[in-house]
Order: structure tokens, then sequence, then C-alpha cells
């Protein structure tokens, strides 16, 4: 028998998740969306079998429902389930970026035909909206799951399979667990990296070569500065009671750093980039971490007519998708650098394979 999932906030995630979960021949898949063009569009390109005006008419027809609309929404609609009235059983889920006061929330469920597990897979995008939803972006990321009190451990299986084509890793941590790691790893990060965009650009009116010469690792750094500004704003007042003392550790850092240079402590500066290094390189490179990351493979190649073409061609002729092209340093006459990036690790690893068997020079990151 078909089971009816309802998808309630069709924007990238929850597009991206309609589109891997619509693979499944046996689903029945119904979206609800405020923005009536997304609906328009996802039921257009067969991302919905249905969509629907009414949150509470859709949802008393579902088996599943995925909440994916920004945090502050996704409280909201948790509000109204709370006072839905159900004969048949219902799995809940989330994809918040936090979970704190979700999971608050979803305790709040009384009905026993309601089981909450709160869900956030740990990959996305600078895009937002459904255009940019794909069926495989979760593929390899972390799907952290986060039970509610009364959620039983068959439901989080059953939610499991219902999630199986997103090829996610799943995890289980409560709330708390949650929202302190993806501080310290997303959502303070992302503070920090628009922060340093702000730094440079109150620069720039003293240099304006600022924006050019910011190419590299500047631009590697602050990458997720590029994201939706309305989701983080959200994600940032949903999570204020954790960044904010992160925020207070950071300028306590910030201080014993400057301290250090005042006082020439050179020792100190080389233990602490030294550290900083072997903790970094002992990340695990092969899996897709809260921010997601590309596989880079940088290719020396002459400023001439072609040059960037022969490589794109020798790629395209063994069908690897390049995710991002950047030239780096190229001046006139000398060699420049190439940096390709691609989605997987494979992609990496066979594209440094096929370049350097063509003659070129090229490194990777180990
Ligand atoms: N963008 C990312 O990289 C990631 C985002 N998330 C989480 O996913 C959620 C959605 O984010 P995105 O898909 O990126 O945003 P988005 O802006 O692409 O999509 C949000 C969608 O929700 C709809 N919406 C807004 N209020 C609604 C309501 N009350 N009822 C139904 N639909 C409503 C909007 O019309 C829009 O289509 C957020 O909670 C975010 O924290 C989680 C992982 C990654
Ligand atoms: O690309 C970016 O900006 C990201 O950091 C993607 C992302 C955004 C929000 C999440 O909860 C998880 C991943």
């Amino acid at each position: 028998m078909k089971q009816t999932v309802l998808i309630a906030g069709l924007g990238l995630i929850g597009g991206s998740l309609a589109a891997n979960i619509k693979q499944n021949k046996s689903v029945h898949l119904i979206g609800f969306d405020l923005d009536q063009q997304t609906l328009t569009y996802a039921k257009a390109n067969q991302i919905v079998d249905e969509t629907s005006n009414d949150f509470v008419q859709a949802i008393k027809k579902a088996d599943f429902c995925i909440l994916a609309a920004p945090v502050s929404q996704t409280i909201a609609l948790i509000k109204t389930i709370e006072t839905i009235d159900l004969n048949h059983s219902l799995i809940v889920s989330d994809v918040s970026s936090v979970k704190g006061n979700v999971m608050e929330e979803a305790d709040k469920i009384v009905s026993e035909q309601i089981s909450f597990i709160g869900g956030h897979p740990m990959a996305g995008s600078h895009k937002k909206g459904i255009e940019a939803a794909k069926a495989h972006l979760f593929e390899n990321a972390f799907y952290i799951l986060t039970p509610s009190k009364r959620a039983s451990e068959a439901d989080t299986e059953k939610l499991k399979a219902l999630l199986s084509a997103t090829k996610s890793t799943f995890i289980v941590l409560n709330a708390k667990e949650h929202d302190e790691m993806t501080s310290v790893i997303s959502h303070f990060p992302h503070l920090i990296a628009s922060a340093l965009v702000q730094q440079a650009k109150s620069w720039e009116k003293k240099h304006p070569r600022i924006p050019g010469l910011a190419a590299g690792g500047f631009r590697d750094i602050t990458r997720i500065a590029s994201s939706n500004p309305g989701m983080w704003q959200d994600i940032f007042f949903q999570n204020k009671d954790i960044l904010i003392p992160l925020i207070t550790d950071w300028i306590t850092e910030m201080d014993t750093l400057k301290t250090l240079l005042e006082t020439n402590d050179k020792i100190s500066i080389y233990h602490y980039l030294e550290q900083a290094r072997e903790f970094r390189d002992g990340l695990d490179r092969e899996k897709r971490g809260a921010i997601p990351a590309f596989y880079d493979v940088f290719v020396d190649i002459f400023d001439q007519p072609g040059a960037i073409k022969q490589v794109i061609s020798l790629l395209a002729d063994h069908a690897i998708s390049i995710k991002n092209i950047e030239i780096l340093e190229i001046r006139e006459d000398i060699t420049g650098v190439l940096r390709l990036s691609f989605v997987t690790r494979a992609d990496q690893l066979k594209s440094q394979q096929l370049l350097s068997n063509s003659g070129y020079e090229t490194t990777i990151e180990d």
C-alpha cells in the first residue's frame, strides 16, 4: 500500500527531500508551502504528486510529515500539529538547523497517534528556493535525528527507511548535543565568516584593491558568508543561548593572541599554529561535514589560448562534472594555477589521475 508523505516548506531542503523521496514509487507525495509559485513549480516539475494550500487537511492524509520551513515557522507548524485530532498514526520530522526550541515544542504534543523525531540533514548550499533543489543533495552527508521523549525506536527506524534514498549517514543525538556541536562547527563559523567579510569591506575604503586581492584563501574561509541571510538570522536567534558564550570565548581567545603578539611570544604563537594545524589535519576528509566541502585539484597551466578548454574537455570526455573553476594568480606568459572543485572525492582523484596521465602537474590537499 502507498504511504502518503507531506512536506511542508518546499525550498532548497524541502524540495531536495521531496525530489529524493519521489523516486520511491510506493510513496504519494503532497507538498505544502505558503508560496504559490513554489507549489506550481513543484507540481510542474513532478517534484510532488499533489500540492495543498491547507496544512491541516494535508496532514490528516499523511503517514509522514516533514517540516522544512525556516526554524521559527517550523515551531509555529508544530504548535498547529498539537491541536490536530488524528485517527491514524503519523510520524513527524523536521529539517531545522537548530533543535532546542523545536524539540521543546515537539515534546508538548500529547496525541498518542503522533510521533515526532527531529531531523537535520547536514548538507545544503548558499542557494535557496525550490529551483536549487537536488535529489542527491544529502548523499554521504550526516543526517542527525533527535527523537522526542515519546518517539519509539521503531518509529525512528521507519523514518530512516523513508529517508534511506538520501544515502546519508544517520546519527541520533539529543537536542543539546546537536545544538552545541552545530554551533561550534557551523553557526559560529558562519558568524565569523561574515565578520571577516565585514572587516575586508571596511578596509576597502582605504585599499580599493582589497576585493581583487581577496581571491584564494580569503574566498575559501568566507565562502559560507554568501548564504541566505534570512535563514541564518533565524538560526542565530534560535541558537543564541549557545552562540553568545561562544562569542565570549572567542573574544578571550583573541585577547590572548593579541597579548602573545604584544609580548613578542613567538614560541607560544608557534605552538598555537602547530596545534591548530594538527587538529585540522586530523579532520575526516572522507565524510562531508556540516559545512559542505568541495574536493579541489590544482592544475598548473600555461596562459595560452585554449589551455583551460583542454583541461575541461579532458574531464568532460570522461563524464566528470566540475562544480567550480577558478583561476589563481594567472599572469601573462607564466604558469597559472587552475583550481577545479568537485563534489566527490572519487571525481577529485579520477581527475587528478587523468590530468597527470596527460602531462599536467597537479596537486591536491592530503
Ligand atoms: N539551506 C541549507 O543549507 C540548510 C537548511 N536547513 C534548514 O532547512 C530549513 C529550510 O531552509 P531552506 O530550504 O534552505 O530555505 P528556503 O528559503 O530555500 O525554503 C523555505 C521554504 O519554506 C517556505 N515557508 C516559509 N514559511 C512557511 C510556512 N509557515 N509553511 C510552509 N512553508 C513555509 C518558503 O516559502 C520556502 O519555500 C531551515 O529550517 C534551515 O534551518 C538545514 C540544512 C541545510
Ligand atoms: O553552505 C552553507 O552555507 C552551509 O553551511 C550549509 C548548511 C547550512 C545549514 C545547515 O544547517 C547545514 C548546512
